[in-house]
């Protein structure tokens, strides 16, 4: 592995959440052209939260090739997915049912499993596996793009403050019975999956967001879970902020205002 420092995060600041999504979709757009010319394929994960929304750009733009892409989610719930609850079902509402992606270019849970965490989880690391370990032969993971949103207390995916998941080293994906934001049981991706992406993307957008963005950009050091994505070099880490979240920021790296 390299030990070249990670690079520092870009953050990308907006005069409103609106001018987010039309900017969103560009670099979603860059980062597929650039994987499918590298490898024929685009390896995406998302969450849930606003986030789905926020890619409504991606609706009728002729520049995705959506059969070309490999859908992960970087967390989920442990519910069916017609249930309200489910990230599959925000993210299909929101933007599958919308575009021509095939059915099969969407990895989901194992609805069979739900009774069983450890299974359920298992299988999902399997599903990474069969995508990544045959066709790259890496140790990790690597996603071309994984899309975060953060929480009021700084988690990300479901990965929450002072939880022993954020020492997990080994595993890809993990599972939790003691979310403490409902429901309770959720599966999430790992410290060593996010942090050997290529790139990773937080959208955080509202003055309610502000507060927790300065701890997460300004204090790295407390080690909150959003603070500690940071993928190792060459992978980058990009920000989308509107100005009210980035209100009381200090740190200016690369911003720029559309
Ligand atoms: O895990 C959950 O229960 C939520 O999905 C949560 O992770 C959400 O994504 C963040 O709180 C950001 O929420 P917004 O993107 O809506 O601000």
């Amino acid at each position: 592995m390299s030990h070249h420092p990670p690079n520092p995060p870009v953050i990308h600041s907006f005069a409103s959440s609106e001018v987010i999504v039309s900017s969103l979709a560009a670099f979603v757009v860059k980062a597929q052209k650039e994987a499918i010319d590298k490898k024929g394929r685009f390896t995406i994960a998302l969450s849930g939260g606003s986030l789905p929304k926020q890619l409504n750009g991606l609706v009728g733009n002729p520049a995705v090739k959506w059969d070309m892409w490999q859908v992960f989610y970087a967390d989920e719930r442990v519910v069916p997915l017609t249930d309200p609850d489910s990230n599959h079902l925000l993210c299909s509402n929101e933007l599958f049912n919308k575009v021509p992606i095939p059915k099969e270019n969407i990895h989901t849970i194992d609805v069979t499993l739900l009774d069983d965490l450890e299974e359920l989880s298992d299988a999902y690391e399997k599903e990474l596996i069969k995508e990544f370990a045959q066709k790259d032969a890496a140790r990790f993971p690597v996603f071309d793009l994984i899309l975060l949103g953060m929480g009021p207390d700084g988690h990300t995916a479901s990965l929450f403050p002072g939880h022993d998941l954020l020492a997990e080293e080994d595993r890809w994906v993990a599972y939790l019975d003691d979310s403490p934001k409902p429901p309770p049981k959720r599966i999430t991706f790992t410290y060593p999956v996010i942090n050997h992406a290529s790139r990773v993307a937080f959208v955080a957008a509202g003055a309610g967001k502000a507060d927790i963005l300065k701890a997460v950009l300004d204090r790295p050091e407390e080690g909150l879970p959003a603070s500690r994505v940071r993928p190792v070099f060459p992978g980058q880490l990009f920000w989308f902020v509107d100005e009210a979240a980035a209100a009381k920021l200090e740190v200016t790296s690369d911003e720029f205002k559309l």
